[in-house]
């Protein structure tokens, strides 16, 4: 077994974890689950998205939830932007780092972001151009890396592709996201061989939602094939607005717990994780996603 000695977890709860919730939650919320991340240890917090509030009503306050958090030195605050509307306002928001989102599915692209996957790659230019002179890095995501809702079945030479193009770019991390949670161990393998072959490894992340319950065998195919930053949302939270049913990614506490099994250590504190995802919950008046919390929780 060749597994990575070290892995990064990117916590995408505060952005990908709430931007489908249809209630209101205040900004003191977000802003408290946001900080009691980082003291747990996160290293890398996706704060909130700078996209259309028409679109995604839940992200509208995002610029008041990076003028409240805490920030800690050596904690990455990121955010989402898809074009330059939404990256002048995250450099407006002070922010530091920012993710551009593509997708590998043509229909996906549509109705995600409203144009074509060659189109989003050329709004992507200007953006890596004024990140490049703020000295802002940038993120790269791939959508509906192992299945689209609209266009089913995704060949990973696509997803590949598009990874490739993100990389040449200047992102300098491309995360494979599966949006409708469908891959499986085989398929992530596949995946992942397909976009090394155009990418370095070590700059591939995985990002794997939940829905068919196979994201934490899809993290450890990707751990067998060397991949070692994985996104991750606490108490499985989550979905995206524009895949109808998807639930949310694989659980912080959940990648957490196998790590730890594997012997490889995040410097993450899974009590304080359990603490931040149950208090999120409790909010949403929603039951945990995790099942490490849920045992944990049931055995006290
Ligand atoms: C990309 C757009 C804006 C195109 O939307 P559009 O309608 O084509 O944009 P437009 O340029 O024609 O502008 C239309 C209106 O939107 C405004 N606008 C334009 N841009 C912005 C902006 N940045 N911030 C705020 N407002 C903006 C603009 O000002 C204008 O306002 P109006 O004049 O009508 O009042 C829209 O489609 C959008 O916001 N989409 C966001 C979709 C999104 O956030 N999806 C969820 C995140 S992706 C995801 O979850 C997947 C991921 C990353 O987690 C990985 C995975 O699991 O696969």
């Amino acid at each position: 077994m060749n597994l990575p000695q070290h892995v990064r977890l990117v916590e995408v709860g505060p952005r990908d974890g709430l931007q489908n919730e249809k209630q209101p939650i205040s900004v003191a919320d977000k802003v408290r689950l946001v900080d009691e991340l980082s003291a747990a240890g996160l290293g890398y917090i996706e704060v909130g998205s700078f996209v259309s509030p028409k679109w995604v009503p839940q992200m509208a306050g995002s610029a008041e939830v990076f003028a409240q958090i805490q920030r800690h030195a050596g904690v990455v605050y990121g955010a989402l932007t898809p074009n330059m509307q939404g990256f002048e306002a995250a450099v407006a928001a002070g922010v530091k780092e920012v993710a551009v989102f593509a997708a590998a599915s043509e229909a996906f692209s549509q109705k995600n972001i409203n144009c074509s996957i060659s189109e989003s790659l050329q709004r992507f230019v200007p953006i890596m151009d004024a990140a490049r002179q703020h000295g802002i890095s940038v993120r790269g995501y791939v959508s509906c890396v192992l299945g689209c809702p609209y266009e089913g079945d995704v060949a990973p030479q696509q997803v590949a592709d598009v990874a490739a193009e993100l990389f040449a770019m200047g992102c300098y991390e491309v995360s494979l996201g599966d949006t409708i949670g469908t891959g499986t161990a085989g398929a992530t393998r596949r995946l992942i061989e397909a976009t090394a072959a155009k990418i370095p490894r070590e700059k591939i992340g995985g990002h794997f939602h939940d829905t068919y319950g196979q994201a934490l065998a899809n993290v450890y195919a990707s751990l067998l094939e060397g991949v070692s930053v994985f996104d991750s949302s606490v108490a499985g939270l989550g979905g995206c607005p524009y895949a109808k049913g998807a639930t949310g990614n694989v659980a912080t506490e959940d990648v957490l717990y196998l790590l730890n099994g594997l012997g490889i250590d995040t410097g993450i504190d899974m009590d304080r994780l359990i603490v931040a995802g149950q208090r999120i919950c409790d909010v949403l008046g929603k039951a945990n996603g995790s099942r490490v919390a849920r045992a944990r929780q049931a055995s006290r």
